[in-house]
């Protein structure tokens, strides 16, 4: 985290966003300048009713002209009125827009580390309703300033049309406003935990509708029924509490116009009968207070708002503040294209006191192949992680040519060492977008290229597009030994020099196994290559293997020259196919996981 700043939290959390309004201070002084121009029109409309009144009753004008005036008045007003919210709403919209992007900038630059911490949930909330809350506020920035430019000006105006009159019939009001920020603090989280209650239900719906071939196979109908009927009470339990709400505070809003109202008529009635005030100027009067209800209304849902964007400032700051990691360096080398690997006495763990790796060391000569070969949770992955730079090791050095990958920027370390995850995640794209993802400059060319090493040319070719077809969620199903080998074109666009191939064969039907094998072997040759693999096929294809255990490398050499001497790589190997069969066994692995 960061160094704790010096002035109190919320005071620091609402810094960017002042920082984005003074850069954004044209288009807000815009929203400003319109909202006075539509305060001052607001404002003339009730003395054009007067004058129309009172001329009228005096027989001195006819009522037409000044109907037609007020007509005017207000379509005038009423275009301010929509030029007023526009300019509020779009500079709102840019200032979320603007603070999305840093935020969703910044947390793709946080270590892996921090993402292994946080909950994607949360992460997700800050980039979207709390920065929809913020938006919210923003947009009432400029709104309120005209509307408390209305509240000053025509509370002056009915002072000096009737001062007496002004006292009674204004004292109800700011109640108005008080009312108002307690029911906008107190309804939130009610209309928040409603919209919850339904996302609940919706997720329930869905997997009842999706699912309904294994709930109808399991006869479980009563279950999910009941688990709906659950969830429908929650709603309407919720939804009740956010009527309360409404209902306690609703006919406060109503209550208190008509208090000042009834003022109003009584008074302002009084004063008419006997001479003291023209009728013209007890409507327009009226007008006046009536107009004060909403702009007081909205003051007071701005102050909760503010309260609301400032809570939600200083979560976003809580992740704005995190300082990444993982760093490019000042003077960076030049990037690796050899594939020497060198990791020299690396000791690391998530957690500082609990190593897993402690005394790692592994050399790779460029262009030979090395299976890292352990039992489950020995951290054959974790030396993976390390050497794409997800983390840096607590104590010792991993290089590449021999440069340490901290004198290297991310980016050359990330093109310069290839992987293919063990779980391939791939997006609701084409197929050429796909293995293309990180390099979206190359050639389709390349693209073939990479296509055909991965031994997957010909299955896209037979696709209904091609490289076109869009595959990943709701595209084109492909089998799982399919996505592994667009997994491998994708980590092989870039041409890198090291190659780390984690699990490649894991996700298919053990018999079809051959083909990744198959293309896992044109894309080794020539290349340093990891392998990560408990199939003693795929350990074989290596030029050397190495066995981890206890956080160090503990045997080293060919896989039959191991399978003689190292009863210990033995067991680990027999363990993993046991794993395998029984796996195969349960499922009845087929190549159809796309
Ligand atoms: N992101 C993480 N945060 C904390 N601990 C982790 C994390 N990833 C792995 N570990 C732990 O580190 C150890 C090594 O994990 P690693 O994934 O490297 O093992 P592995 O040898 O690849 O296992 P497997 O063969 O089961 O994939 C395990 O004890 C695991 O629980």
């Amino acid at each position: 985290m960061s160094e704790p700043s010096s002035t109190t939290p919320s005071r620091a959390a609402w810094k960017p966003l002042l920082a984005l309004l003074r850069r954004q201070w044209l288009g807000l002084a815009l929203g400003v300048g319109v909202g006075l121009l539509w305060t001052l029109g607001k404002i003339a409309v009730p003395q054009l009713v007067r004058l129309a009144i009172d001329r009228s009753i005096e027989g001195a004008e006819s009522a037409w002209g000044w109907a037609a005036l007020i007509a005017l008045a207000g379509l005038v007003t009423g275009t301010f009125t929509a030029a007023r919210r526009y300019v509020a709403f779009s500079q709102s919209r840019l200032v979320e827009r603007r603070l999305r992007e840093r935020l969703l900038d910044h947390i793709l630059c946080l270590h892996i580390g921090y993402h292994d911490r946080a909950q994607t949930g949360q992460l997700m909330s800050r980039a979207s309703s709390d920065l929809n809350q913020i938006q919210a506020f923003v947009v009432m920035i400029p709104l309120t300033v005209s509307n408390l430019f209305l509240v000053v000006v025509v509370t002056i105006v009915l002072f000096s049309m009737n001062a007496y009159l002004a006292l009674f019939a204004l004292v109800p009001l700011p109640f108005l406003l008080v009312n108002a920020r307690t029911f906008s603090t107190r309804i939130h989280p009610a209309v928040r935990a409603v919209q919850q209650e339904q996302a609940q239900l919706a997720t329930v719906v869905e997997e009842t509708v999706a699912g309904v071939r294994v709930v109808k196979g399991f006869g479980a109908e009563p279950v999910q029924a009941k688990k709906l009927e659950a969830e429908a009470d929650d709603i309407r339990n919720v939804s009740l509490d956010a009527a309360r709400i409404r209902a306690m505070h609703l006919p406060i809003n109503e209550l208190l116009p008509s208090i000042g109202l009834i003022a109003v008529l009584g008074i302002g009635g009084y004063q008419v009968i006997n001479g003291e005030m023209q009728l013209g100027e007890l409507v327009a009067f009226n007008i006046y207070v009536q107009m004060l209800v909403w702009p007081l209304r909205t003051i007071g849902m701005t102050v909760a708002w503010a309260q609301r964007a400032t809570a939600a400032l200083e979560r976003v700051d809580e992740v704005m503040s995190v300082t990444p990691e993982i760093v490019d360096p000042d003077d960076p080398r030049p990037r690796p294209t050899e594939g020497a690997v060198r990791f020299d006495d690396v000791r690391f763990g998530y957690d500082a006191d609990e190593p897993v790796l402690d005394g790692f060391d592994l050399d790779i000569e460029p262009g030979t192949s090395v299976a890292i070969v352990g039992s489950t949770g020995s951290g054959k992955s974790t030396v993976a992680r390390l050497l794409i730079r997800f983390y840096d090791p607590q104590h010792g050095s991993i290089a590449l040519d021999g440069t340490d990958l901290r004198d290297l920027t991310v980016a050359d370390v990330r093109r310069s060492v290839g992987l293919v995850f063990e779980d391939t995640l791939l997006f609701h794209d084409s197929v050429g977008a796909n293995i293309a993802f990180a390099h979206p400059e190359a050639t389709p060319e390349q693209v073939r290229r990479a296509a055909e090493l991965a031994g997957a040319a010909d299955f896209i070719d037979d696709l209904p597009d091609g490289y076109d077809t869009i595959i990943g969620e709701r595209g084109f199903s492909l089998s799982g030994g399919q996505r592994q080998r667009i997994a491998i074109a994708r980590s092989i666009v870039s041409d890198p020099a090291v190659l780390i191939l984690d699990d490649a064969t894991s996700a298919v039907d053990p018999t079809k196994e051959h083909q990744i094998r198959d293309a896992m072997s044109t894309v080794m040759d020539g290349r340093t290559t990891i392998v990560i693999a408990h199939r003693a096929g795929t350990i074989a294809m290596a030029d050397r293997v190495v066995l981890v255990a206890d956080g160090r490398v503990v045997a080293d050499g060919a896989h039959d020259e191991l399978l003689a001497r190292e009863p210990h790589y033995r067991a680990v190997l027999a363990a993993a196919e046991l794993a395998d069969a029984e796996l195969a066994d349960a499922d009845g692995v087929t190549e159809g996981a796309g």
